[in-house]
């Protein structure tokens, strides 16, 4: 089953002649369960499309599905619980907040959509990523693969259709960077989870199902390993 696809997605930015086509026409499809990577250079249209995925960004022409439900048709408040709800997000800084700590950041997601926490499911993915010890810290006593980790299990707790990760190893070195995403992998398969992730890393990619290669804003190759 398809738990997301695009038709013929379109992003343009500014105007001729200087009109830029950071997506021109993206037919794609996201099988519930699979483990994407989008690779290309820098400037291909990656984080554009990621953004139009994830409904944070419209585009100019085309169509997202996600979860059976078409993105353009969304008002901006529907979009907000759409985001809320439907996608999980996974940012290369951690994104968590200071102040709280770590058990209080992977639940705020349910928190702020007022539904109550499902302590059983937490403790199952706090122990996946082998969180339980640390809890009670400040992600600011934490390393930075402690704190993806707990960005990733914020991004599994509400059950999202799919995460969206953008670089999500961007600011860790390299033997962090697979500790963190063999756990990522593990974690969303375990989870029954659809995972997005760019990189312009070849060999992060390596660790996803399936590549989708972006450039000058169209697919230039599409394949599994
Ligand atoms: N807000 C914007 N206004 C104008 N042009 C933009 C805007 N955002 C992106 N672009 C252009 O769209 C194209 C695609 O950009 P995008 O950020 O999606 O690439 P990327 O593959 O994610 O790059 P990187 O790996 O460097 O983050 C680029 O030519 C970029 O300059």
């Amino acid at each position: 089953m398809n738990i997301l696809q695009t038709r013929n997605l379109t992003k343009y930015y500014g105007k001729e002649p200087l009109l830029v086509k950071a997506l021109d026409g993206i037919n794609m499809e996201i099988e519930q369960g699979s483990f994407t990577a989008i690779v290309g250079r820098s400037g291909s249209g990656k984080s554009t499309l990621l953004h139009m995925l994830g409904g944070l960004d419209c585009p100019t022409g085309g169509s997202v599905m996600v979860d059976g439900q078409e993105l353009s048709g969304l008002d901006s408040n529907e979009l907000t619980i759409f985001r809320r709800r439907k996608i999980g997000f996974v940012f290369q800084n951690f994104n968590l907040m200071p102040n709280l700590n770590i058990y209080d950041n992977i639940v705020l997601p349910v928190e702020l959509d007022g539904r109550r926490v499902d302590e059983e499911y937490v403790k199952e993915i706090v122990t996946v990523l082998g969180l339980e010890d640390k809890l009670k810290r400040k992600p600011g006593k934490l390393s930075g693969g402690q704190q993806q980790r707990a960005a990733i299990a914020r991004a599994l707790v509400t059950k999202p259709a799919i995460i969206l990760a953008d670089e999500p190893t961007g600011n860790l070195d390299s033997q962090t960077s697979q500790e963190v995403l063999g756990l990522f992998r593990a974690a969303s398969r375990k989870f029954h989870q659809t995972l997005v992730m760019i990189t312009h890393n070849e060999e992060i990619a390596q660790v996803a199902d399936r590549t989708i290669r972006i450039e000058d804003g169209k697919i230039a190759e599409s394949g599994w390993s």
